[in-house]
């Protein structure tokens, strides 16, 4: 059986070639195939163990994701972002948050489908169909499968309750998902798996657990895998080592501090939110 994150290996690197033996010196094709399934098992072993586990096992994979914007890529160049460039990135990104939190359900609907248009533009090795498929899922698929739960999570990240309107509308795109995915499974062997674990992530992980799954297996990991085999290792340690640490130990900080009630949830959800916004929008332009 072929492991859902085939995109990550067979990902041709278009953008300039690749070259084979970088990626085999990073990885092997197998070896990146297990990997797909470890993170695959270990979220369901963690939906199994309960809300806790799965909150800790979500947390990780966007801990491990967050690498893969944490440098300034382009198409022909990675590296490490220049002091003005964070300078912008962050106000930019504070400005991002700043709007989340004032129009806390219109900037969650703006931030879905920016980040749905982020995922789908990512396309590897599958199609437009399968890559907008798996997107809306992402961004759609627990509000459809889980809505009330989904509801939970969106109105005690925002501090409101988010309209049964807007909740159907998010529904519906992970229903467009949903079929997308389901004509990928007929149509594209090779992007099945891929297709069947963003189908059944939402379906029947935690919400918060679902998106974190198909944001590492989907968008991270193999933006990250393939930063690696086009720049190689040293490379992309150099551009992302500190920024990603810097983000992780901020991240952190603000998590202890809403954990201990001295920042409130709504205000460290926009600003995790507002900070993904200028990667969205500069990523190899
Ligand atoms: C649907 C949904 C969510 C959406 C998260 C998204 C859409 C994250 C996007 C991250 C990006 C764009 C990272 C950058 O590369 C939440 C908030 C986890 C709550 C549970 C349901």
């Amino acid at each position: 059986m072929v492991a859902p994150v085939m995109v990550m290996v067979t990902a041709d690197g278009e953008r300039n070639g690749a070259s084979l033996n970088r990626a085999l010196s990073f990885g092997t094709t197998k070896t990146i195939h297990l990997l797909g399934w470890v993170v695959v098992l270990l979220a369901v072993l963690a939906q199994l163990a309960g809300p806790t586990a799965a909150a800790m096992v979500a947390a990780l994979y966007f801990a491990c994701g967050l690498p893969h914007g944490a440098s300034n890529e382009q198409r022909a160049s990675l590296s490490a972002f220049a002091p003005l460039e964070i300078v912008a990135y962050v106000v930019t990104g504070m400005a991002a948050a700043a709007f989340i939190f004032a129009e806390p359900v219109a900037g969650l609907i703006l931030f879905l489908a920016l980040s749905a248009w982020h995922f789908a533009s990512d396309r590897r090795d599958h199609t437009l169909v399968t890559g907008v498929g798996i997107a809306l899922l992402l961004v759609g698929g627990s509000a459809l499968f889980r809505r009330s739960a989904t509801a939970d999570v969106f109105a005690s990240l925002i501090g409101t309750t988010v309209p049964n309107p807007v909740m159907s509308i998010i529904a519906a795109a992970g229903a467009l998902g949903c079929l997308l995915a389901l004509h990928t499974v007929w149509k594209e062997p090779r992007a099945r798996n891929l297709a069947l674990t963003a189908i059944g992530a939402p379906l029947l992980l935690d919400p918060v657990l679902a998106v974190g799954l198909l944001f590492l297996l989907f968008h991270a990991g193999p933006a990250q895998i393939e930063q690696v085999r086009n720049f190689g290792l040293r490379a992309v340690r150099h551009a992302a080592g500190w920024p990603s640490i810097a983000a992780l130990a901020i991240a952190i900080a603000g998590c202890l501090l809403v954990a201990y009630g001295g920042l409130p949830m709504p205000i460290l959800a926009a600003i995790f939110g507002g900070m993904t916004v200028p990667h969205m929008l500069t990523l190899r332009l």
